[in-house]
């Protein structure tokens, strides 16, 4: 198949909450899209897991629909890309291609135990140096360590070969490309594996004494390739005969279809989490401020471009928490106007520290607290405080961005689910006192890994496209008093101080 007789790329972006499919033109225009949500599955407090083989399942049917949405069949797709929620984990048969226990998702602090274990007296930096992350529960490494050591006759059989691990784009490759019956590709690229805790970021390649210090067998490790490149061609099904050729974790994707191609762009991301990214160049930044030392991406043979990041466990999702948990509002959008009934926060402040507290903080023995309060505050200020609390989190990271890169960000280029937010995108401006700017594209996660593909397979030229296509949409400039903004950042870190210490032998 070559690009003249194709006509469009096809993404599949696959979410904490969701999976899509989107067909993207050349100018990088979303032609067709389908979605789906997939179960959130909560067997306890703590503990977060998604069915692997439904994700499978909703992927062949939003691609499926994204493509009779664009009236068009596999021979018209030129190339297929993966982006994908990061570090969640799945373990399956080899032979059956079944599952051996649900996928752990990114969020689940089941493995806090053994990452204490594994920090030992080296503490939590134990591997920093050679992974660019922290010993936490965030990442896949001990979470595949925990399917090992607690699914009946996993550590066997994975010793004996059949059983292989891979984050999410790793398990769509595999069945996309021929799964079991058909002996699908195994491999993974530089961006997902940079989020294991077992990759070596110097020589992008698994870090032998890490892997072998989590307990994990090296034969179930898929092999690291570059974001963009031929990985397989898609055996059966809808997609028979398209080549997948571009895989990159979300944040990563978001990072390149936002065009931060040069050293010191950045981009922030507002979905169930917020991921801010710097693009570091050549760089190997080793944080001193709480941020992650992750890759940026790959192209092909092309040296790999780092980034410094800063993840944020709970954003958008205390939106929906607000709704779901709470049943403030009927839908995330209504979070808005009922944040526009009041002017101002009430002296409210919400650290939504659900998950223990992610960038720059890495506590896990925090809880989410809601401080503040007096008889004054109303559900208005709640839900302006449940706002804030992503501006403020966003804040704390692009300080630490800012000292650890030496970088004077002027502007944040912003994308996500909640950017269509105002209220919150100006105090985000004003709280960070540089100017934020939404693309007119705004799938930009899926546009990246669809840009990803298509450079691999000659249907963009160069990344200088990916620059032509991006365009500002909307902008928004910070009009607080300085003064009046320091104060309120001060609060919010007493407030964060409150959360701290909250998980002991009494609470756990
Ligand atoms: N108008 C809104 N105001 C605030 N938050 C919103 C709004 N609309 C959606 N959200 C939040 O955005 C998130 C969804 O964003 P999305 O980028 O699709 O997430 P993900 O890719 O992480 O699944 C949800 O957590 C939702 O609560
Ligand atoms: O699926 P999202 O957009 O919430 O992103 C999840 C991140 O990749 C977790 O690291």
């Amino acid at each position: 198949m070559t690009s003249e007789q194709a006509s469009h790329v096809l993404a599949i972006d696959q979410g904490t909450t969701s999976t899509r499919a989107m067909v993207f033109d050349r100018s990088g225009r979303v032609v067709a899209v389908d979605q789906r949500e997939h179960r959130q599955i909560l067997p306890r407090a703590g503990w977060v897991e998604h069915d692997a083989t439904e994700i499978w399942a909703n992927t062949r049917a939003v691609v499926g629909g994204a493509l009779a949405a664009a009236n068009l069949n596999a021979t018209s797709i030129v190339a297929v890309g993966i982006t994908n929620q990061r570090e969640t984990t799945v373990v399956w048969d080899r032979s059956t291609g079944e599952p051996v226990h649900h996928a752990i998702v990114w969020q689940d602090t089941r493995t806090q135990a053994l990452c204490d274990e594994l920090a030992g007296d080296e503490g939590p930096e134990r591997f920093k140096a050679r992974t660019g992350l922290p010993l936490a529960t965030y990442f896949a490494g001990p979470k595949v360590r925990w399917i090992l050591d607690h699914v009946e006759g996993a550590r066997e059989r994975a010793d004996a070969g059949e059983l292989l691990f891979g984050t999410v784009d790793t398990w769509l490759l595999w069945n996309l490309t021929g799964g079991a019956e058909h002996d699908g590709v195994h491999v993974t690229d530089v961006t997902n594996a940079s989020r294991t805790l077992m990759m070596d970021i110097r020589t992008l390649d698994w870090a032998d004494d890490v892997v072998e210090a989590m307990g994990v067998p090296r034969s179930m490790l898929p092999e690291i390739r570059s974001s963009s490149e031929e990985y397989g061609v898609c055996h059966p099904g809808i997609l028979i005969g398209v080549p997948v050729a571009g895989i990159l974790g979300d944040q990563h994707a978001a990072t390149f279809g936002q065009a931060c191609l040069d050293v010191g762009s950045a981009k922030n991301t507002y979905g169930t989490g917020n991921f801010m990214l710097l693009n570091t160049g050549d760089e190997i930044i080793e944080s001193r401020h709480g941020l992650l030392t992750t890759l940026c991406y790959r192209l092909g043979e092309q040296p790999p471009v780092y980034a410094l990041e800063g993840s944020i466990a709970v954003t958008g999702s205390l939106v929906q928490w607000l709704r779901d948990n709470l049943g403030l509002i009927d839908s995330a959008a209504e979070v808005e106007r009922l944040a526009a009934t009041v002017e101002d926060n009430g002296g409210a402040y919400f650290v939504p520290a659900f998950s223990g507290l992610f960038a720059p903080h890495w506590r896990s023995d925090a809880r989410g607290a809601l401080v503040g309060l007096t008889r004054f505050v109303n559900k208005g200020h709640i839900a302006r405080a449940a706002l804030e609390a992503t501006a403020f989190q966003t804040r704390e990271v692009l300080d630490a961005m800012e000292a650890d890169s030496g970088v004077r960000l002027t502007e944040l280029k912003v994308d996500g689910g909640m950017v269509v937010n105002e209220t919150l995108m100006q105090f985000q401006a004003d709280l960070l006192g540089v100017d934020v700017v939404r693309p007119r594209i705004s799938e930009t996660t899926a546009l990246g890994a669809a840009y990803a593909a298509g450079l691999a397979v000659g249907y963009w030229a160069s990344t200088d496209e990916i620059r032509d296509n991006w365009a500002e949409d909307r902008r928004w400039s910070p009009s607080l008093d300085p003064a009046e903004r320091e104060r309120l950042y001060r609060t919010w870190k007493k407030a964060v101080e409150r959360t701290l210490d909250w998980v002991d032998d009494d609470t756990r």
